[in-house]
């Protein structure tokens, strides 16, 4: 069998396995790729929020970033978690030296509002990890920090997506989750617009959303697909994923990143 794509995360680990490390290398199982993951942070998490979170010393985040390029090589990456202003400069230097798609995900807080980036390293995200980014893509709480635009419907996604694009990604997804009626992401690059809809599940299973979506981008990078494209097939799948979400623990459960497997009908 022949090598199938490979992509490399670069996030948190949720000990809870909805978000982070482990629902960016289960969305990458599902799609088809090989899955990789460089670990920042550890957090102690579930269904009800996040107890605990460790960040990992620089030197061992380089290190896992070198292991895998260096040998393995890699067709796309993906960002998550990256806790402090030395992880986000780190990795942006690491993601400037490889020559493969960057789709960053700029988690700010999580679903239960806890920070998983210090509010110091804003300006980190904004001067060095944006500006090397093929895809970006916050949700409306992380436009708001990282612009100061306030989103509050479709027309305000705009507004927010040409100042996103100031910092300099290639493209940007804003993420209209958080709004109410369809679920609505906006993808330009500043020429081409693309509006992604969704019927908003009636479902509130949703931990892991942004993660499994940049992911998912990712993957369809790695597989050669161009952006537009890439986007809305992963839009396709997190939707898919989301219908299916459950309930585990008290609170708030995870989407079901195994729903295109069993598209056929199996257990
Ligand atoms: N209830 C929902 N129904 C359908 N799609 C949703 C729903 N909530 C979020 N989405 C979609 O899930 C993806 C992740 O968005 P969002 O939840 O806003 O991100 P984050 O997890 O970063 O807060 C987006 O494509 C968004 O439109
Ligand atoms: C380690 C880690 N990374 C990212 C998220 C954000 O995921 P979500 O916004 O779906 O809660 C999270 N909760 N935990």
């Amino acid at each position: 069998m022949t090598a199938p794509p490979r992509v490399l995360t670069v996030a948190g680990s949720d000990s809870g396995g909805g978000a982070g490390i482990q629902a960016d290398l289960k969305t990458m199982l599902a799609l088809g790729v090989h899955g990789m993951s460089v670990l920042t942070a550890v957090t102690a998490q579930n269904s009800l929020g996040v107890q605990g979170a460790w960040e990992l010393p620089v030197e061992a985040v380089r290190a896992q970033y070198r292991s895998v390029v260096d040998d393995i090589g890699v067709q796309a990456v993906k960002t998550g978690m990256l806790s402090s202003a030395e992880l986000v400069e780190a990795v942006a230097d690491l993601l400037a030296g490889t020559d493969a798609p960057a789709v960053v995900d700029p988690v700010g807080v999580s679903k239960h509002g806890d920070a998983l980036l210090a509010a110091s390293a804003l300006d980190s995200v904004r001067t060095k990890l944006l500006p090397v980014a093929t895809v970006a893509t916050p949700n409306l709480d992380e436009v708001g920090q990282l612009t100061g635009v306030r989103v509050g419907s479709e027309p305000d996604m705009r507004r927010a997506a040409a100042a996103m694009l100031e910092f300099g990604p290639r493209w940007v997804v804003i993420k209209g989750g958080h709004l109410s009626g369809d679920a609505v992401d906006l993808l330009t690059d500043g020429s081409e617009e693309h509006w992604l809809r969704a019927p908003r599940q009636d479902n509130r299973h949703t931990h892991g959303t942004g993660c499994t979506l940049a992911s998912a981008i990712a993957s369809y990078l790695a597989k050669g697909h161009p952006v537009p494209e890439a986007v809305t097939a992963a839009k396709t799948y997190v939707t898919g994923a989301l219908a299916s979400g459950f309930a585990l623990g008290g609170g708030i459960g995870p989407v079901d990143h195994g729903w295109a497997l069993r598209r056929d009908g199996e257990g």
